[in-house]
């Protein structure tokens, strides 16, 4: 089989039976021929013999039955003539009646006459009436001089025809005592009536020729036919001349000396008579029957040549469409042949033995062969197995099923192909219309969509990262766990992980370096197993595990075992990064009987260990559980608060060091549950950007502070800066750019007073989104300034690459400035670092005398916190703008105001504002 697309065109096919026909007629002809020759021999055979028989019957007739006699009378008056009777006795009475009587007893002839040796007629018996005598004839001296030479020749008869008068006459000498010269002759006439009757009689064709000649001279004497002149000396041939010599009998073939025709003919010598007799027949009357079956035979031929002809040219015409539809099928075939090769799907037929009749280059590949003849006869069985690995009897089902005219579908079979790897497919099966009891075989590789299948079943179940099993496994692996440990007496322990610090290896190392960290505390945990019975990872730097443990106190000796194993930092190349686990645990049937109840549990427990210090485990108690219902019950309600306008925006006022004035204020969400009162931000938020609640009120936030902020404008209070603070939920996953960019187009804000407080977490990481992200922000006009700094990684580089304008000091900082001298040198160093940057420093906060003095002295520049007023409800602000402080801020064109902001304005503590705010 080959690939090549070259269709065979329709030629003149080459004919099959020329040679055949050929060699048929040819041996026709040669059969003709041989018939024709053979039987033209026979015919002249038979004509020459039926020739010879009929010259020999004329001859006899002749000789026997009309002249012998005739001569034999002649010899006997010559013979009884009396001796003396030439001399004198021809004048006697006596001799007459005695000749009379002679003649009356002649057997033949009823007369006679005798001559004398000079011719003349010296007696004449009773003449017959019709035959005259031999002084009529037309030449009584040429026949007296051709008895005179007879007898120089000593012919014993003279045989003279008389044309004219249609006689012969005849004359025999008599000899005297001497017996050297004829004393007369005897001689009479015959008619030649009886001849020509005789000769009449015999069947010589319509152009044979009866001669009866004289032997010497060649005269003809006779001839049937009538000589068409009988006055007419005919010339003799060289042969004739030979044959009327010869006295010989014989057969020859010649031309007639009277019209020259040429026949063949028998020629006799009559006995006892110098006559010759010639019978002719003409070939066109001996070989006419010959010719009749000549051509007869070559019609007959002619026939036969024409039928087989005929046949040969319809058996031919069927032979050429035969070939031609050969060719038309073998040039579709080559087609289809082509098409089947080009579809590239691996198609095979099938005989009723379930042998492999057919195999396109697509299925032959898939066996692993190069032809597809090589699969060819084989039995497609031989090469397929079942699920047990044994032979598969695979085209019993197929024919079973098309032999019901039904579709053959098999998802999963499997085959060995020729360097003996298992293949497995999918196998459709058609009944074969060409082919009643066979099929066609379509074959798919399924070996990618197993290993995808067995991929897909691996991930269902297993972590990508790093190869554990995942929740949905550990899931069904508990039932097993918690069965063994109920056999051997011993608990079950759910076991949550968290990594701590994870998050900034991830933002500061990247994320190639936080996965190879995953795959180090896999591997760590794996470590620990068969002590942990099941290890998986949940997602995130969150792992499970379940153990079987005999008691609480082996259960703390595995818990610690875990976090010695975590005390060896893990290495990176040459970076040693301290990761440890905080591990929330739960045990069954104590804290869950079921596996998401404890999972939750082990859950809550983690969160403890969270916030007891990291690194450390904690035990699920009821309290945790209080606390993630609080959490939930915080998420559902918050939707419907955030609906219900339960959330406001309360402003805390900042002040500028040097002038005193109310330079910004920092918008603070609260919300005032009206059955739980008011609910902290550092609760809620937390749970908003859990839920993904943040962003929409994220944006609420920065519309209603813009909206704010140009309402304060208006109602005289100046270019006060709102200070906003961004959820880093909203930063990574929501559009900010955008709702702050809507915020500012709704509200009509200049952007230069809006300031996004941004976390440094949020900065860290240094991705093209993030960098995109700020680059648009400032694009936008607004202000930026990194909150709680201090609390994070404090990594200056981002302050530069991103050109913030502000940094706040953690009130944790700021909280206890004069009595911690730790906080205090961090303050100062921020507040150098900040400048040595160009950037303000905010300090948050603020709740003494002495802290103020202090951040004075250190040249803050901004200061915030409960020492000058509380986040206050925007009329509230307005009236501690307008009334408390008697401080409104100025247009930037006014000159700057005293210093000394504590005695220059009094300041007076504000009074506190309910817990709530
Ligand atoms: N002890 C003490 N505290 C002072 C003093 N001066 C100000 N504060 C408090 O310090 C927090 C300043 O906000 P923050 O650090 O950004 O910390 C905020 C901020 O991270 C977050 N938050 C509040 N409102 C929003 C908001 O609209 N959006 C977002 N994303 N977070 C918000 O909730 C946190 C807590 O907010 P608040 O409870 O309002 O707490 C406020 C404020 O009431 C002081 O002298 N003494």
């Amino acid at each position: 089989m080959s690939d090549d697309s070259d269709f065979t065109l329709l030629t003149t096919p080459p004919n099959p039976y020329k040679k055949l026909w050929l060699g048929f007629s040819a041996i026709l002809v040669v059969l003709l021929a041989g018939f024709l020759v053979a039987s033209y021999l026979q015919t002249k055979r038979h004509t020459e013999a039926e020739l010879q028989n009929l010259s020999l019957a004329l001859e006899s007739q002749l000789d026997q039955g009309l002249i012998e006699p005739v001569r034999v009378d002649l010899d006997r008056i010559a013979n009884l003539l009396p001796p003396s009777f030439f001399a004198q006795g021809h004048q006697l009475a006596a001799d007459k009646k005695h000749l009379i009587q002679l003649a009356e007893q002649m057997s033949f002839s009823r007369y006679f006459d005798v001559l004398n040796d000079q011719g003349q007629v010296i007696f004449r018996s009773q003449p017959a009436n019709d035959i005259p005598s031999i002084d009529k004839l037309y030449s009584p001296a040429l026949f007296f001089r051709k008895l005179l030479s007879s007898t120089s020749t000593a012919q014993a008869i003279v045989i003279e025809p008389d044309r004219v008068n249609q006689v012969l006459h005849l004359a025999v000498p008599v000899y005297g005592k001497d017996k050297t010269f004829p004393e007369g002759w005897v001689a009479t006439s015959l008619s030649l009536k009886a001849i020509t009757a005789l000769f009449a009689q015999l069947d010589i064709g319509k152009d044979g020729e009866i001669l009866l000649r004289q032997q010497n001279s060649g005269d003809i004497l006779l001839r049937r036919p009538a000589l068409p002149d009988i006055y007419r000396q005919y010339p003799t041939v060289q042969a004739d001349q030979k044959l009327i010599h010869d006295g010989s009998d014989g057969l020859t073939t010649m031309p007639s000396v009277v019209d020259d025709q040429s026949r063949l003919y028998s020629y006799r010598t009559l006995p006892n008579l110098p006559l010759v007799l010639e019978v002719g027949l003409s070939s066109r009357d001996y070989l006419a029957q010959w010719q009749a079956y000549a051509l007869l035979a070559c019609a007959l031929c002619a026939i036969l040549f024409l039928v087989q002809h005929w046949l040969s040219r319809k058996l031919l015409i069927t032979k050429q469409r035969e070939w031609q539809a050969v060719e038309r099928f073998q040039s579709s075939e080559a087609r289809v042949n082509y098409l089947l090769n080009a579809v590239g799907h691996p198609i095979f037929v099938i005989d009723d033995q379930g042998h492999c009749t057919y195999c396109n280059l697509a299925g032959a590949a898939l066996f692993g062969f190069e032809n597809p003849e090589a699969l060819l006869d084989s039995r497609i069985d031989s090469h397929f197995i079942d699920q047990r690995g044994f032979p598969d009897q695979l085209s019993e089902q197929v024919l079973a099923a098309v032999g019901k005219g039904e579709y053959f579908h098999c998802e999963d079979c499997a085959f060995i192909n020729v360097d003996g790897k298992v293949v497995p497919v999918e196998v459709r099966a058609y009944p074969n219309t060409q082919q009643a009891d066979g099929a066609i075989l379509t074959l798919q590789d399924i070996s990618e969509r197993r290993q995808s299948e067995e991929r897909i079943a691996f991930m269902a179940y297993h972590d990508p990262l790093t190869g554990l099993p995942n929740r949905w496994q550990l899931g069904e692996q508990f039932d097993k766990v918690v069965n063994d440990a109920n056999q051997r007496g011993e608990m079950a322990v759910l076991l949550y992980f968290d990594l701590d610090g994870f998050k900034t290896i991830n933002d500061t190392l990247g994320h190639e370096v936080g996965d190879r960290v995953l795959q180090e505390v896999a591997s760590r945990l794996s470590s620990m197993r068969p002590r942990l019975s099941v290890v998986a990872r949940l997602g995130g730097d969150e792992y499970l595990a379940l153990a079987r443990v005999p008691d609480i106190f082996m259960l703390r000796d595995l818990l610690d075992a875990i976090l010695e194993h975590f005390v060896s930092p893990v290495m990176d190349g040459d970076v040693r990064l301290g990761v440890t686990p905080s591990i929330g645990v739960a045990m069954y049937p104590e804290h869950g009987k079921d596996y998401d109840t404890l999972l939750k549990a082990a859950d809550m427990a983690l969160y403890a260990a969270k916030a007891a210090g990291r690194n450390t485990y904690a035990y699920y108690s009821a309290e945790m559980g209080e606390d993630g219902l609080r959490r939930l019950q915080i998420q559902t309600e918050l939707r419907q608060a955030f609906e219900n306008n339960e959330l406001t925006l309360y402003y805390q006022p900042q002040f500028d060091v040097q002038s005193g004035h109310i330079v910004s204020a920092e918008a603070l969400l609260r919300w005032e549950h009206p059955v739980a009162g008011a609910i902290s931000p550092t609760e809620f938020i937390p749970a908003a950007e859990e839920c993904g609640m943040i962003i929409p009120i994220s944006r609420w936030v920065f519309s209603e502070a813009c909206k704010q902020a140009v309402i304060w404008q208006r109602q005289g209070l100046g270019r006060i800066v709102i200070g906003v603070n961004c959820s880093g939920v909203h930063f990574k996953q929501g559009d900010l750019v955008a709702d702050v960019k809507a915020a500012l187009d709704q509200s009509g804000l200049d952007p230069a007073l809006l300031e996004l407080e941004l976390t440094e977490s949020m900065l860290i990481e240094s991705s093209q989104r993030v960098t995109q992200i700020i680059d648009q922000l400032k694009a936008l006009g607004v202000q930026l300034s990194i909150d709680d700094f201090g609390t994070g990684y404090s990594n200056l580089a981002y302050l530069k690459r991103f050109a913030v304008s502000k940094l706040k000091i953690d009130r944790s900082f700021v909280q206890g400035l004069h009595v911690t001298k730790d906080n205090d040198a961090i303050v100062r160093a921020i507040i150098n670092l900040a400048h040595s940057f160009n950037l303000k420093v905010i300090a948050e906060g603020v709740e003494s005398v002495e802290e103020l003095r202090l951040l004075q002295q250190y040249q803050c520049d901004i200061l915030q916190g409960f020492h000058f007023s509380r986040p206050l409800k925007p009329q509230q602000f307005i009236e501690f703008v307008e009334k408390h402080l008697n401080v409104r801020p100025e247009p930037q064109a006014t000159p700057a105001r005293p210093r000394n902001l504590y005695t220059l304005h009094r300041p007076r503590r504000v009074q506190p504002l309910p817990a709530s705010s």
